[in-house]
């Protein structure tokens, strides 16, 4: 499987006008549904998928889109596919409720159940990062393009660990506790991988349950630059399991 320029540049501009969409809502009045799992959908999750969906589509007929937002037939999918666009068209979607700005749009090429292209999009930065093994990874804002690397810790320095804001465990607590010094920031969404890939966070503990698509984008962008994404057994994650739940899992440089 070839990823040209041309296709990574395509894709990033879907992310982005996903993520025009969002702004769209989020600066008006947001209406909120419960899903049945009990987890937040607003218009913006909804807007976002369509679009999405629609371009990777045009863009790509030969890979499915598999949304958080797609009905079991396409979620089913990822069970049979070699190939195909995993999406969370805005995770952190209680950050958006709440108007932090913590929120992501989500696009991960997944081949043979890795994930081998990562696309995060941050709305209210008018910010985008992505990358995988063998790409490198690159931020770009309105301050222009890099390309970033994890940063472990200096010697003597204080960690730097970033956790759920809304959803850290207590598991999570007891694995933290035995750090030794560490400084925790609190961060929604898959901002918290990105950070770690820009070197400005060691290490992101997560010990407690998340799905295929929050994770697969902001993977590849850790693996890009150089960190880790892996089971407590130390196996990188993967994509394409029986449960959509992640295993417990931690992200490192
Ligand atoms: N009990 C649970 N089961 C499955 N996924 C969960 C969960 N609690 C949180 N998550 C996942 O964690 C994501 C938010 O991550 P964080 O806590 O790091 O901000 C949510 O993404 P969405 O906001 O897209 O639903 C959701 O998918
Ligand atoms: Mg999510």
């Amino acid at each position: 499987m070839q990823l040209t320029d041309k296709l990574i540049m395509s894709a990033i501009r879907v992310a982005e006008e996903a993520g025009r969409a969002i702004l769209g809502v989020y600066d008006g009045p947001i209406n909120v549904t419960v899903k049945e799992d009990a987890s937040p959908l607003t218009q913006a999750d909804q807007a976002a998928h369509g679009i999405i969906c629609d371009a990777l589509s045009q863009l790509t007929p030969q890979w499915p889109v598999v949304s958080e937002e797609s009905d079991d037939a396409a979620k089913a999918l990822r069970l049979t596919a070699d190939c195909y666009w995993l999406v969370d068209p805005l995770d952190g979607t209680k950050e958006f409720i709440r108007r932090n700005g913590e929120f992501t749009v989500n696009l991960a090429l997944i081949h043979h159940s890795r994930p081998v292209l990562g696309i995060v999009h941050v709305p209210v930065q008018r910010l985008t990062y992505w990358g995988g093994l063998g790409l490198g990874s690159w931020r770009r804002s309105d301050q222009g393009q890099q390309a970033i690397k994890v940063s472990p810790p200096l010697p003597g320095q204080v960690l730097k660990v970033v956790g759920s804001r809304s959803h850290l465990t207590a598991e999570t607590q007891v694995y933290l506790a035995g750090l030794g010094e560490y400084e925790l920031v609190s961060v929604g969404s898959s901002l918290k991988f990105c950070l770690l890939a820009e070197g400005r966070a060691h290490l992101y503990p997560r010990l407690g349950p998340t799905c295929e698509w929050d994770t697969a984008a902001a993977q590849a962008v850790v693996e890009g630059a150089g960190g880790h994404v892996e089971t407590l057994e130390g196996e990188p994650l993967r994509y394409g399991k029986s449960e959509i739940l992640n295993p417990w899992f931690v992200a490192r440089t």
